[in-house]
């Protein structure tokens, strides 16, 4: 029994009686708000953050990822057990703190149209992000959707240029703020902190900083040049020791 209640606890949120029960009684927010901040501006706040990671090779000793995010956005973020009784892992900001309207993660994975098959993919997968447009971004770092990724950062390298980050399927991740799919959802007594809001990388993103994107697209003849992305935005000052957690039915767009 307690095995089956494992698998209902994190099978619940694609099933969608449950979710149209709980939209009924208030308990989750099923909304797609205004942005909280412009594309230009976490577009900026990436750039900023990315290319402080790739200049941290200039210097000797080299400081660690984490401690540049610090330097550049004032907090640190890493993933450890939740806070909320049997939701696994989350994160939290472990150090410093976050101000409100900042992006304060990035959700991982490929990148499908609707028109993608996606079947296999999707089986258990609790990692599959729905866009407003339907495209699916699947967070999953281990098995097909792990070789999916893999292979597809490998087709769209542009020479020596990466084309985007493939560190945080490892766990090593070369950009920290790469672990939003481990964001838990909130409950009646946490509420959310952090809202996730799409946005695309467009062509005159540079080239050099790709490497730290976290997303590719699956579909080679999607234009490279055009790329989304998810950011997890502070909806509120948040201090370190608290736990990352948003709205799983909110998104802004
Ligand atoms: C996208 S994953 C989040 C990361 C996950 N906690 C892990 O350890 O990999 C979503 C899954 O986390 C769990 N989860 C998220 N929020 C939860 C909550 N408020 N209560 C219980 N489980 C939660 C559910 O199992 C859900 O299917």
């Amino acid at each position: 029994i307690k095995t089956l209640i494992q698998r209902w606890n994190i099978y619940k949120y694609r099933f969608l009686p449950w979710v149209a029960v709980n939209l009924s009684r208030g308990d989750i927010i099923p909304i797609a708000q205004d942005k909280l901040i412009s594309d230009d501006d976490i577009l900026q706040q990436l750039i900023v953050t990315f290319t402080a990671l790739k200049e941290r090779y200039n210097r000797s000793p080299i400081d660690k990822a984490e401690v540049v995010v610090n330097n550049v956005l004032g907090f640190q973020i890493g993933q450890k057990s939740s806070s909320i009784k049997e939701a696994g892992s989350g994160v939290f900001v472990t150090k410093g703190n976050v101000n409100t309207g900042q992006v304060v993660a990035l959700y991982p994975g490929t990148v499908y149209l609707p028109s993608d098959s996606k079947f296999f993919q999707s089986l258990g997968n609790q990692f599959m992000f729905k866009c407003s447009d339907n495209r699916y971004i699947d967070g999953k770092g281990t098995g097909l959707s792990k070789s999916i990724f893999v292979s597809c950062a490998n087709r769209d390298r542009i020479g020596l240029y990466e084309a985007c980050d493939t560190t945080w399927i490892k766990n090593t991740c070369s950009c920290p703020l790469n672990v939003g799919q481990y964001v838990n959802n909130h409950t009646k007594t946490k509420s959310a902190n952090v809202q996730y809001q799409e946005f695309d990388f467009t062509s005159d993103f540079p080239l050099e900083l790709r490497k730290y994107i976290p997303n590719v697209n699956f579909d080679s003849a999607t234009d490279p040049n055009f790329l989304r992305s998810i950011a997890l935005i502070s909806t509120r000052d948040i201090h370190s020791g608290e736990e990352l957690l948003s709205s799983y039915f909110t998104v802004s767009h």
